[in-house]
């Protein structure tokens, strides 16, 4: 029985945000979070995955070697493993974002959602899908970040994201991005994260 965190008292809400890789998560939160009408704040997370050009350390993710990552992992609120590297959330920056009253906004992948529904029973999970894999295949291709493997090994895995992503809240499509940053802004709105009701 996973420990649970007592944070349904915290005025700021929760907000998980998964979806395959390349399906456009990232994009649509650096587009919310310029929304002033949203009180929105993103988690950083940690990671082993080497970073890629232009990635900065503490702004993208804390980059750890293994052995850092372990020892940091106790301060998580989850972890898991993705395609082939540790990834998680450090639990403290979240509650007090939450404590300020910020609504705090996850970009992990769904073993990590399943981990977060158990702890904070108060979270909203959102799952981004794509129209079809053709589209997301050329998403990760066009994005130019991974190679060859890489690309291959994030595609096998969409399929499981999609199949854990069943007991999601919300199912987003990202098809075209300016209706798919309206959409979200609309669910995060009626979450508490600003502008609606609770
Ligand atoms: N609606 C869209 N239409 C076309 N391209 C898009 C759309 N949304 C995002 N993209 C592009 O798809 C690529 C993948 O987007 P992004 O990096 O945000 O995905 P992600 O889900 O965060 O991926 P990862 O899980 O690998 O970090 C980027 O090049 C982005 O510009
Ligand atoms: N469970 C967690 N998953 C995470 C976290 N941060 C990111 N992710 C997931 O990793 C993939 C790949 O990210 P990338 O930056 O290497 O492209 C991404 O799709 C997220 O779902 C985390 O803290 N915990």
């Amino acid at each position: 029985m996973a420990e649970v965190l007592d944070w349904s008292t915290l005025p700021g809400r929760l907000v998980v945000l998964s979806g395959a890789s390349g399906s456009g998560k990232s994009t649509l939160v650096r587009r919310l979070l310029g929304r002033a009408e949203l009180r929105l704040a993103a988690s950083v997370s940690a990671t082993t995955r080497p970073p890629r050009v232009g990635e900065v350390d503490g702004r993208d993710y804390y980059f750890l070697s293994p052995e850092q990552f372990e020892a940091a992992r106790g301060d998580l609120l989850e972890s898991a493993e993705v395609h082939g590297f540790s990834y998680g959330t450090p639990a403290e920056p979240v509650r007090r974002r939450l404590a300020e009253g910020s609504c705090v906004i996850l970009v992990i992948d769904v073993q990590g959602g399943m981990q977060v529904r158990e702890k904070v029973p108060g979270a909203l999970l959102v799952f981004v899908q794509v129209p079809d894999p053709g589209e997301l295949e050329r998403r990760l291709r066009d994005r130019g970040t991974d190679d060859e493997p890489t690309i291959l090994r994030r595609l096998a895995n969409a399929r499981r994201e999609q199949e854990l992503s069943r007991s999601y809240d919300v199912h987003i499509v990202n098809d075209d991005l300016e209706r798919c940053v309206e959409e979200l802004a609309g669910v995060l709105a009626r979450a508490r994260c600003g502008g609606g009701e609770a």
